[in-house]
């Protein structure tokens, strides 16, 4: 369970480049649900899974897991319970090391152990595992730097690594959006399989409206800093692409054109 209470975060306070990213956020996230996050360009959805990880420290409001106020525990402290995928395939992986090495360090999050005592032969024989249930022909290469591997194998060996240790929240942000359509959906389905398999707790932040309807139980749309619409159940079911656009454009004061509904 995820509870946000009254969020507010604001970047260069007292400066003429005061931005108030978080302002008031509040909700609450059962155990297992799985949520989409929608919202403009500096809606505050980023800054909202960072304060999650703990790589953002609010300046007023709480943030509750599983009953525990984690709001003051800085993100190593966090890294055993929040586990998050990136937007860019670069960003939660080391290029330079190999694809083993990568998941011996995910393995090792939130302890102290080192690459080496990370890469025993037990754990070879279960990357191997995990590698091969993905169909990508990538249980071969575990030598080969990450660096080699295209986008989608990258974000695909990012989830398995996400999902590695056992974690109870899994924060995408956007994590296929650099994606080509074919990757991007076989990112999704893998996406859909792990939160089920492991009964994660989870936050996909998207801007395809499609992908924000179609994937998990519930979607709240943010805007200034605060959710403007809470929508799951029969309510969500029955909305359409088009309908969370023409919110979507209320919310921005704008009219919607048919240009955006294209692109959704
Ligand atoms: N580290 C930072 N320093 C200063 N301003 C920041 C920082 N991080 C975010 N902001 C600002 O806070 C606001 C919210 O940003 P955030 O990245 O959370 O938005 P977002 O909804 O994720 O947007 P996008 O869809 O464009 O990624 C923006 O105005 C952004 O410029």
């Amino acid at each position: 369970m995820i509870r946000a209470e009254d969020l507010q975060v604001t970047f260069n306070a007292g400066t003429v480049m005061e931005t108030r990213a978080l302002q008031g956020l509040s909700t609450e996230i059962a155990a297992g649900e799985f949520v989409t996050v929608i919202g403009s360009n500096g809606a505050g959805k980023s800054t909202l899974l960072n304060c999650l990880t703990g790589e953002v420290a609010p300046s007023a409001g709480r943030i509750v897991i599983d009953g525990i106020d984690v709001t003051g525990w800085a993100a190593p402290r966090r890294a055993a319970l929040v586990a998050r995928v990136f937007q860019d395939p670069l960003a939660g992986t080391c290029e330079d090391l190999t694809i083993e090495e990568n998941l011996a360090l995910a393995a090792a999050r939130g302890t102290r152990r080192g690459l080496d005592k990370a890469l025993t032969a037990a754990r070879r024989g279960e990357f191997r595992d995990r590698i091969a249930r993905l169909g990508l022909n990538l249980e071969n290469r575990l030598g080969d730097r990450m660096g080699l591997l295209s986008g989608g194998q990258r974000q695909a060996v990012s989830l398995v690594m996400a999902t590695l240790r056992p974690t109870k929240i899994l924060l995408l942000d956007e994590h296929t959006a650099a994606l080509d359509p074919r990757m991007q959906a076989f990112v999704l389905d893998l996406t859909r399989d792990l939160v089920a398999a492991e009964q994660l707790t989870t936050l996909m932040v998207t801007h395809s409206m499609r992908q924000a309807l179609s994937l998990g139980t519930r979607s709240l749309m943010l805007h200034e800093g605060k959710v403007v619409l809470d929508v799951a159940g029969e309510e969500r079911s029955r909305l359409e692409v088009g309908d969370l656009m023409a919110l979507f454009a209320q919310v921005r004061g704008e009219e919607l054109d048919s240009d955006s509904l294209l692109l959704s």
